[in-house]
């Protein structure tokens, strides 16, 4: 027994050292081969990566990605340099500027380590809601999904509390078109995360065009007025499922909805004046006819919070429903809507909003001419500059 557990034992320490000696080279034979060079697949790989990251890295590792990024596809930094006024490019601009004249495979290398240390130390956003093939979605600030007669398109951005940018606008239009043409009964909009949504991004107003603040206001109305007018003139009948706080422009629109659930830790918030801009989404219209002039002064005007109680009572929302069961009932309740003969309801639309959409396109394009205004107002860049600095994003 005593020669058999030796010779086990030796056995044991025979395969142990063999491994050591076999698997050593090889580590080390990869371990060198990445060392020496990312190929552009690895590059490639690591650009779809850093788009799957959940959390945001921070301005300080986004600005090293753009300028490892540039290096490696363009070589040194050849931009003109920004006004010291254009104060994103120019962050942008330093950081490239100071990579010299880096090669342009070790700024590849150097960009695929760093995506390889994000991905590891944050979270993918692999893990994205339960229930929600992300692949059927190809939208980078949405997930849309459809089942049971519902095509739901959910704003996510949770990080940044689903604040809309610019993206996000066109993604919402896209998923809207598309929604309008597929065989869902109903469309619902939605927020993920804690927040329904912040409004507008405020970083919007950072990326300056070469015209300026001028051509960049123009460009905002313009996409303002093409965004509201897809949800004057969508067909299906359309719900917002407000799971959170709302402010700014995703408040205005819900005057626009067919119907609004609400948990009862939503809030709604348009604090226009605040931030010296004016309503949009047709709010002008819609808030007084809805509330009544006054109640509508109040949000639009002096920038009064509601409860989700509050802006029930005023007919804003149509339901409240305790957060702890508020996707439980809601969602019972949209699929049997979703039930109903779809052209019915679609044609029970069309009778309740055309009597309106011809007034509704001409208050939006007036609301995004004055908006167009105020965006280059002292009143307005103040406020914008002030947010932005107490979030260190300047
Ligand atoms: C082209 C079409 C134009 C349409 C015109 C539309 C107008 C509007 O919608 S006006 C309303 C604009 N929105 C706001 O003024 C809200 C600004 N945000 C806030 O006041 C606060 O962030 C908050 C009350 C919404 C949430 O506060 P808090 O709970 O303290 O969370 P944080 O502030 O730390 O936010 C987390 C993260 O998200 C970023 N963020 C939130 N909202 C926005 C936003 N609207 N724009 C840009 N970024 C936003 C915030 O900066 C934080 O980011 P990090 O610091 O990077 O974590």
């Amino acid at each position: 027994v005593a020669m058999a557990h030796l010779a086990w034992r030796l056995a044991q320490r025979w395969c142990q050292s063999s491994l050591q000696v076999i698997s050593f080279p090889v580590v080390q034979l990869h371990l060198n081969r990445t060392a020496m060079r990312a190929s552009q697949k690895d590059f490639e790989n690591a650009m779809n990566q850093v788009k799957l990251l959940k959390k945001d890295p921070g301005n300080e590792v986004k600005l090293k990605l753009y300028s490892l990024y540039k290096q490696a596809t363009e070589g040194p930094c050849n931009m003109p340099k920004p006004g010291v006024f254009d104060l994103i490019n120019k962050a942008k601009w330093d950081a490239w500027n100071a990579l010299g004249s880096l090669p342009k495979e070790t700024a590849r290398q150097n960009y695929v380590d760093l995506v390889s240390s994000l991905s590891s130390s944050l979270e993918s956003s692999s893990q994205v809601e339960p229930g929600t093939d992300r692949k059927s979605t190809g939208y980078e600030t949405l997930m849309v999904t459809s089942e049971d007669g519902i095509t739901k398109i959910m704003l996510n951005r949770p990080t940044k509390k689903n604040a809309l940018n610019v993206e996000m606008y066109h993604e919402i239009m896209h998923a809207l078109k598309a929604a309008s043409k597929d065989d869902s009964a109903i469309t619902v909009l939605t927020g993920n995360g804690d927040y329904y949504s912040s409004g507008n991004d405020l970083t919007n107003f950072t990326d300056i065009p070469p015209g300026g603040v001028e051509e960049k206001a123009k460009n905002g109305a313009i996409l303002l007025r093409e965004f509201v007018g897809c949800f004057i003139d969508f067909p299906k009948p359309l719900i917002a499922v407000v799971n959170g706080p709302a402010v700014g422009i995703s408040v205005t629109l819900l005057g626009l909805f067919d119907a609004v659930y609400a948990s009862d830790r939503a809030t709604f918030h348009t604090p226009f004046s605040h931030l010296g801009q004016s309503p949009e989404g047709c709010s002008s219209y819609t808030f007084p006819k809805i509330m009544s002039p006054a109640k509508a002064t109040e949000m639009l005007v002096f920038g009064k919070k509601l409860t989700a109680g509050e802006a029930c009572a005023q007919g804003l929302v149509t339901e409240v429903f305790p957060d702890s069961t508020f996707q439980k009932e809601v969602w019972t309740r949209l699929k049997a809507f979703a039930k109903l003969p779809p052209n019915a309801m679609r044609i029970s639309k069309e009778i309740i909003r055309n009597r309106e959409k011809e007034k509704l396109h001409a208050v939006n394009a007036e609301e995004c001419s004055v908006l167009q205004g105020r965006w280059l107002s002292d009143e307005c860049m103040n406020a914008v500059v002030n947010f932005l600095s107490r979030k260190s994003k300047l």
